[in-house]
């Protein structure tokens, strides 16, 4: 099929989901749902139409869902997606609960290159790079792989990386209301890589500074020197 074709067949689905390929019986799926919308939020029900979703978009793509090597293949998108989005059932109450502690420290605390995937939210396409966090404690500490897996909730969402950065500084403020905050995420987006302007080497580099980071130019100056080295 050629692109023109792909890219036609792609707009009707975007105006009209009822032109959907219906699934048959004796499909690969045959004990899934169809793609009538979910009526109960079980994780099997929402795998089950997500995988139905990928078997029409397998046949709206030239390809045949029959064959073996795609036989498992809805499901098992299905179930990547839910992963590369599980960051939607998560808070930042249940992330840092247990793990903040009261300490006479203010000395800056850094935790860098924490690796990070998302999903832009404008393609769906994997974005992904280094996340470097730092905050001055004003009596209270936060378990350092806290900071990380606060990073993974925000990030296992479609964002944009500017969102991103600032919801990982805000939520730090709100778990343990530091002297301040700073966040800087240097990434490289797929969709400007494999696609669109095709850029293999482009980066993209966000801060977010709160509080003392961004009001005294020494303390933002001393966290960008410590996340360099
Ligand atoms: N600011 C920002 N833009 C992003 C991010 N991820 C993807 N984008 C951009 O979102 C924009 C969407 O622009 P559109 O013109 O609607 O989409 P498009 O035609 O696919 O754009 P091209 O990528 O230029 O082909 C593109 O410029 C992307 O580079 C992000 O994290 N932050």
């Amino acid at each position: 099929m050629n692109s023109f074709k792909l890219v036609d067949k792609l707009s009707r689905l975007s105006m009209k989901p009822e032109s959907l390929p219906q699934i048959s019986e004796g499909d690969n799926l045959k004990n899934q749902s169809t793609t009538t919308p979910c009526k109960d939020n079980s994780e099997e029900t929402i795998s089950s139409n997500i995988a139905n979703s990928y078997l029409n978009i397998l046949t709206l793509i030239g390809e045949n869902p029959s064959r073996q090597g795609l036989e498992k293949t809805p499901m098992r998108a299905a179930q990547a997606l839910l992963h590369f989005t599980k960051g939607y059932q998560e808070n930042i109450s249940e992330i840092v609960e247990g793990a903040i502690f009261c300490e006479d420290v203010d000395d800056m605390v850094i935790v860098k290159d924490i690796e990070m995937y998302s999903l832009c939210e404008h393609h769906m396409v994997p974005f992904f790079g280094k996340v470097s966090i730092g905050y001055l404690p004003n009596k209270k500490v936060i378990g350092l792989s806290k900071l990380a897996r606060l990073v993974e909730m925000y990030s296992r969402r479609l964002q944009i990386q500017e969102r991103l950065t600032v919801e990982i500084a805000n939520a730090i403020m709100k778990a343990i209301e530091p002297r301040g905050v700073g966040v800087v995420i240097d990434a490289t987006h797929m969709c400007m890589v494999m696609r669109g302007v095709e850029k293999l080497n482009s980066k993209t580099i966000t801060s977010a500074m709160l509080g003392e980071f961004r009001n005294d130019p020494k303390t933002r100056q001393e966290f960008l020197s410590l996340i360099k080295n």
